[in-house]
């Protein structure tokens, strides 16, 4: 390997963090429109009759080409092999084709009986024919946004390789969170104006995607010069993805553990982002709004934290620990919902530390990943991290919803027929939540012991000194 001391574009910290800005303005936009129908599911039932098994099978829908279709997995070889400029761009892309799709399945022209709605309301009778465009709709925004999740950490490892690489990763996260905070306060409201829809917070969310994909176009020609400078010192054959690496993935304990936790932890965190307003609405008996703006409480404390632990873990390390108090947190919070009687001021203390609980895993798991996969297939390191932990998202859903369903006999049948005054219960679907904190919890032991005892460096800083 030629040494050179030419100075790269990514050593200007002007240069690096607006790149990081540029990235994370597509996720912002992304993660609006992945949580832009959980403030109105109520409406989606009395509008479009979805029940929470048709509402679980439409959100979970979002991982399913990803799961299934093994899309994530081919998304990390794409990556490895054409880079993340070619890779961002096809994800916005995606982003923005199947959110129009989505967009179509609620419209009112599909419902009012429009092109398909009758071939889509021929079989599947309990599913709405909306809720099937919605999927397929979904599920093609899934693959895009997962796709670019993936390709922004793979980013940002080469950007702040040796640098603030666990801060910058926190940074992408908080614009992430504050993209879930604006949708929790914005779709309620543009669903609430006269006369009140389900498709004009989707209309309009959907449109943002396309700033999502200019932004990172922008990005793609300061990564090209960055590319050209890295050419002169890095040896490219070297570089070379090879498919057998994914064996060396899968073979890795160490790395399936962080994996495993990751899919138990998440399935507890984004599956309920799904179901929190309902069910605080439900337990609290209050508004949509209300509940909306009580939940909006959960991204904005991780979107504080993320970023300052993730600094913590740059210059003091203690990532394993850090993942063990998340998981602890996790659990705790759930089981205050299923178990607590249920009042504003304990719903908004479980909501704020949920939020800490989230600030401190994800600022301590996506940095680690780095530490125990080789550079030249982080690209798939992700990938398969995020594959497994997709088959969670995609599953949690379904079960939340069916769970709420089972446990709850008649109430949909009742909403639907527009009884007043009829809730539902969570307190399984919450419990079945805190089971899987209780399970992230001793896998967070077993990787610190691993790491003890294997020095693979989780509790090290990552600023090199
Ligand atoms: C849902 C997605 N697969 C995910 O895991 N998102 C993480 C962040 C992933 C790494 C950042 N580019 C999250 O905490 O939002």
């Amino acid at each position: 390997m030629t040494q050179t001391m030419q100075r790269k574009l990514n050593d200007s910290v002007v240069a690096r963090w607006g790149a990081l800005i540029l990235i994370a303005l597509m996720m912002f936009f992304a993660y609006m429109f992945v949580d832009v129908i959980s403030p109105i599911s109520s409406l989606l039932e009395t509008q479009r009759g979805w029940s929470p098994d048709v509402y679980g099978t439409v959100v979970g829908s979002e991982y399913f080409l990803n799961v299934f279709v093994l899309f994530l997995i081919f998304a990390g070889i794409i990556l490895d092999k054409m880079g993340v400029r070619f890779t961002g761009l096809l994800s916005a892309g995606l982003m923005i084709i199947g959110a129009g799709i989505k967009l179509y399945g609620i419209s009112d022209y599909f419902v009012g009986g429009g092109f398909g709605w009758e071939f889509f309301n021929s079989f599947w009778p309990s599913m709405p024919g909306s809720a099937k465009v919605a999927c397929i709709g979904f599920a093609i925004f899934g693959c895009g946004a997962e796709m670019a999740g993936v390709t922004v950490s793979r980013a940002i490892a080469r950007w702040f390789d040796g640098k603030e690489m666990a801060l910058a990763m926190g940074v992408e996260m908080a614009i992430a969170r504050l993209g879930v905070t604006a949708v929790f306060f914005l779709s309620p409201r543009l669903a609430a104006i006269a006369p009140e829809s389900v498709v004009r917070p989707v209309a309009v969310v959907g449109a943002l995607l396309c700033i999502g994909f200019l932004t990172f176009l922008v990005f793609t020609f300061m990564d090209r010069k960055l590319d050209r400078q890295m050419g002169n010192i890095e040896e490219i054959e070297e570089d070379k993805f090879k498919v057998k690496d994914l064996g060396n993935l899968f073979g890795s304990k160490t790395f399936m553990i962080v994996a495993f936790l990751c899919v138990l932890y998440y399935s507890a965190i984004f599956p309920f982002q799904k179901f929190a307003v309902p069910m605080l609405q439900n337990t609290l008996a209050i508004s949509s709004q209300e509940a909306s703006d009580l939940f909006a409480w959960f991204p904005i404390g991780a979107m504080i934290l993320t970023p300052l632990l993730g600094a913590f873990l740059d210059f003091r390390g203690k990532g394993a620990t850090m993942l063990i108090l998340g998981a602890i947190l996790m659990c705790a919070c759930h089981l205050t919902f299923a178990l607590v009687p249920l009042t504003k001021p304990i719903a908004y203390i479980a909501i704020i530390l949920l939020g800490v609980s989230f600030s401190l895993v994800p600022a301590a798991l996506w940095p680690s990943v780095p530490k125990l996969v080789d550079g030249r297939y982080l690209g798939s390191g992700y990938s398969v991290i995020f594959w497994i932990q997709n088959l969670g998202l995609w599953a949690f859903p379904l079960i939340i919803g069916k769970t709420l369903q089972a446990t709850n006999p008649g109430v949909s049948e009742q909403i639907q027929a527009g009884v007043e005054g009829v809730t539902y219960n969570y307190t399984v679907p919450m419990l079945v939540f805190a089971s899987l904190g209780v399970l992230a919890f001793f896998l967070g032991i077993w990787l610190k012991r691993l790491d003890t005892k294997n020095h693979y460096g989780l509790e090290l800083p990552n600023v090199k000194k």
